[in-house]
């Protein structure tokens, strides 16, 4: 291993609610241009740890560190500033804004422009509205959302709207986006095809990615690495032939599901 700081550090990050203790010391790095697939069986600690990771939960002991610097500090509406984005399991999008108006919200998360000068309209907010525009405009293009960029977000398939909430996360320009289970509500040609872009996403963008999901093939078939979690703790970490083959883990997963 080299010595170079990783993208992500995750240090002995404990978490209690009340009596439940939903993360009890899990630590892990992730490195830069990599994708890092987090499992577990029902209640394993995924969620806790992905809300962590997002800032809605603050644990109670341990650290995170992006590229060295504590996040802890951050609130969770400014993590996009510092290199973090997120997409939600259940989209969360404006239904009645249109796709360019949904990735512009990203932008905006970023930009951190002041009210006061987009109101006057100073030459600064200008610059940074045909900036945020210009790179919204390349996103959906990217992503082949181009044809529908003017039409209202409710209308669309639910494909079609999970592909405009990458949009908008992307549109904050993240060093690491974190999806939360992303394949939910997909059929399986759809989750090919997201396999196919969460790749591209690394590989084109330069984005590492954490994603939190249930659907075992799609972590197997693009993970680098992945973390497996049981009753809060690390259960494996390895490659995905190494977690898929670890003992501990067959035993979690054939106690909890015959799958
Ligand atoms: N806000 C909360 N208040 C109290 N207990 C919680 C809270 N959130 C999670 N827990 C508990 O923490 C543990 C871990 O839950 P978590 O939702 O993180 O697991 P998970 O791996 O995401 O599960 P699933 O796959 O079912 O979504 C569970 O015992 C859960 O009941």
């Amino acid at each position: 291993m080299s010595g170079a700081e990783p993208l992500l550090r995750v240090a002995d990050i404990r978490v209690t609610f009340g009596g439940i203790t939903a993360l009890d010391g899990v630590s892990f790095d992730q490195r830069a241009g990599h994708i890092l697939g987090l499992i577990g069986p029902n209640g394993a600690g995924k969620t806790t740890l992905f809300n962590c990771l997002s800032r809605l939960y603050h644990p109670t002991s341990g650290d995170i560190r992006l590229e060295g610097a504590s996040i802890l500090g951050r609130a969770a509406h400014r993590i996009a500033e510092i290199g973090i984005g997120r997409t939600f399991q259940n989209v969360a999008l404006f239904q009645r804004l249109s796709v360019r108006d949904n990735a512009l919200v990203g932008g905006h998360a970023r930009t951190r422009s002041s009210m006061i000068g987009d109101a006057l309209r100073l030459p600064a907010a200008k610059r940074t509205e045909r900036d945020s525009l210009e790179r919204v405009h390349e996103i959906l293009s990217w992503l082949g959302l181009e044809s529908v960029a003017d039409a209202p977000v409710g209308g669309l398939p639910f494909g079609t709207q999970k592909r405009v909430e990458l949009a908008r996360a992307l549109a904050t320009r993240p060093k690491l986006l974190l999806l939360d289970e992303p394949a939910g509500g997909l059929n399986h040609d759809e989750v090919h095809e997201l396999g196919r872009l969460i790749r591209r996403i690394r590989d084109e963008r330069g984005v590492s990615v954490l994603l939190v999901e249930h659907h075992m093939g799609l972590v197997m078939s693009i993970a680098d690495r992945v973390v497996a979690l049981n009753f809060g703790r690390k259960l494996a970490e390895g490659t995905p032939a190494e977690v898929q083959r670890d003992p501990d883990v067959i035993r979690a997963y054939l106690g909890d599901k015959a799958a």
